[in-house]
């Protein structure tokens, strides 16, 4: 594997991780999808895990925010064993680690402010209107869609909504982000326009991302560095230059 056991960050610096993982499993009965995950994830960088479909990549993220629970090897958030978390400490991480899946949809019968207080009020048990609104507007500023405020999703656009979203996600303040698939469903104009936001929001909210995707054209404009995952584990590490010219026929296959 390419300068996989090299522990590196941007920069050439080296960082403090924010999730690690060693030796990650899990199976699914007597199916084995993740056979050895073993990553850092560096505090302030955007990490795109590059993979084909069905390779395991949602399957990492679930693990991470403790949705699923791997079955052996050691898999740390802030340090934690996220394993053996309990309850309160489960939703407290939760509050910290932010997650966009690809099928998060937007509460149709609410209007977008009404979807944006509902982290608020729900999660961070919020009453503080004044708090409330403002971080609303913020957040819907840094995504250029505060005009749309009082509209109702089924008045939006399928990138717009993807915009909300994201919006939703980073209202609670995540240090950690973890996107699945942000671009998928998209024209390749919005795609791009989603891959730059996301670039845009860790450097304004300075959080750590893993970006999973099988979209080239995002993984190059939102990694800092990029892994490429094949049947569980990780075949490739480097940056997009360096993956590029790889030898390696499956990591070189993702940019033809
Ligand atoms: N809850 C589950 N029970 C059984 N098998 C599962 C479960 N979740 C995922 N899998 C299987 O694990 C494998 C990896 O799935 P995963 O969703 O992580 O793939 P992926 O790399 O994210 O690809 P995609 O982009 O298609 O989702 C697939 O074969 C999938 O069928």
């Amino acid at each position: 594997m390419e300068n996989i056991n090299t522990v590196r960050a941007i920069n050439g610096n080296h960082k403090e991780a924010v999730v690690q993982i060693k030796g990650m499993k899990k199976f699914f009965g007597k199916k084995k999808v993740l056979t050895n995950i073993t990553m850092d994830l560096f505090k302030g960088e955007n990490l795109v895990v590059l993979g084909k479909s069905g390779q395991g990549k949602s399957v990492t993220i679930k693990c991470i925010v403790a949705l699923l629970s791997h079955d052996e090897g050691s898999l740390k958030v802030f340090g934690q064993e996220v394993k053996g978390l309990k309850d309160d400490e489960l939703k407290l991480l939760r509050t910290k680690v932010g997650f966009l899946f690809q099928s998060a949809a937007l509460y149709d019968s609410m209007t977008v402010r009404e979807n944006l207080e509902f982290p608020l009020t729900r999660v961070l048990r919020s009453t503080d209107m004044d708090m409330i609104n403002q971080r609303i507007e913020e957040v819907l500023e840094g995504v250029g869609l505060l005009g749309a405020i009082d509209a109702m999703p089924s008045d939006l656009s399928g990138g717009m909504r993807k915009r909300i979203g994201l919006a939703r996600t980073l209202i609670l303040k995540p240090e950690i982000m973890l996107y699945d698939e942000p671009t998928t469903g998209l024209d390749p104009i919005t795609s791009r326009e989603i891959s730059e936001l996301i670039l845009e929001m860790q450097k304004k909210y300075k959080t750590s991302s893993l970006i999973i995707t099988h979209d080239i054209a995002c993984a190059e404009i939102t990694g800092d560095r990029i892994l490429v995952m094949n049947d569980g584990a990780f075949i490739a590490e480097g940056s997009y230059k360096e993956l590029e010219s790889s030898p390696n026929d499956l990591v070189s296959s993702f940019f033809k």
